[in-house]
């Protein structure tokens, strides 16, 4: 496998606190890679870095061999890195389908504005657009909530439709910060399936997850973080019998 994200080297300091320190690590294409470490290692601050929402102190990220650091969220967005958030962050008043139009005019020539303004080629690309969405919302298992608003969904759909947005902007690489959090056994394993399938349909799947037993099944290969220091990097089985992650972060309920 090639690598298609690398960061290599990354720091990131808030005042006094250290967030990240010098981390390097490789997403191959193709694979669900996950991410793990105790509450406040780091993992959070790393997406934010790799998606733009934070600025990097040293070190840099590439994309396929393009730099991504330096770049502003809507660029990483556009270069192929999309992401969902830890507190699920959709338009609430809006429909499900409407929520994933609103990640396809990322990609769609004439944006929102020429959307609005109603221009023949617009309506064109809107009618294309609203096929694509539908097919996201199937893609994910929601499509039957087409119309409803986003926040009269459950929790587990939510999350699903979180990811269909994401998905709408095409991206090479779906970051997904805690998409298991609040969710029922029922959910969580959904989930697994949703993001086992979407991995089979091409898309290289990075993920932060506290629930290990899911990522231990379920990634190709993981990075442990651990007061902003990379611990360890390799398969479920190398990570989860490496002693400093079992002292670290996974203690008596090593897998
Ligand atoms: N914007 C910020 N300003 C100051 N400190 C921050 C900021 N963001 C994160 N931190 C600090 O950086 C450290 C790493 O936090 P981060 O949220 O990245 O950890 P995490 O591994 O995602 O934790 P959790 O599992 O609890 O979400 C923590 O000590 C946190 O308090």
């Amino acid at each position: 496998m090639s690598a298609l994200l690398t960061v290599t080297g990354v720091s990131k300091a808030f005042g006094g606190l250290q967030a990240l320190s010098d981390v390097s690590l490789q997403v191959n294409a193709g694979e669900i890679f996950g991410l793990i470490g105790p509450n406040g290692a780091g993992k959070t601050t790393l997406f934010n870095a790799l998606t733009g929402l934070y600025s990097v102190d040293r070190g840099e990220v590439r994309l396929d061999g393009a730099r991504l650091d330096g770049r502003k969220p809507h660029e990483v967005l556009k270069a192929g890195l999309a992401r969902t958030f830890q507190n699920i962050r959709l338009f609430a008043e809006m429909t499900a389908l409407e929520n994933v139009l609103v990640g396809r005019h990322a990609r769609t020539a004439s944006g929102v504005l020429g959307a609005v303004l109603r221009l023949p080629a617009a309506r064109r690309e809107e009618a294309d657009s609203r096929a694509r969405a539908h097919a996201l919302l199937e893609r994910v298992g929601i499509a039957s909530h087409a119309r409803r608003l986003a926040k009269n969904l459950s929790y587990g759909d939510q999350r699903r439709l979180e990811i269909a947005r994401a998905l709408a902007t095409e991206p090479t690489i779906l970051a997904l910060d805690e998409p298991a959090a609040g969710m029922n056994p029922a959910e969580r394993a959904a989930l697994r399936e949703l993001l086992l399938q979407l991995q089979a349909g091409g898309v290289t799947l990075l993920l932060i997850e506290h629930d290990v037993k899911l990522v231990m099944g379920l990634c190709n290969r993981l990075a442990v973080l651990d007061y902003g220091v990379k611990i360890a990097e390799g398969t479920p089985d190398i990570v989860g019998r490496d002693p400093k992650v079992v002292a670290a972060y996974l203690g008596d309920e090593a897998i």
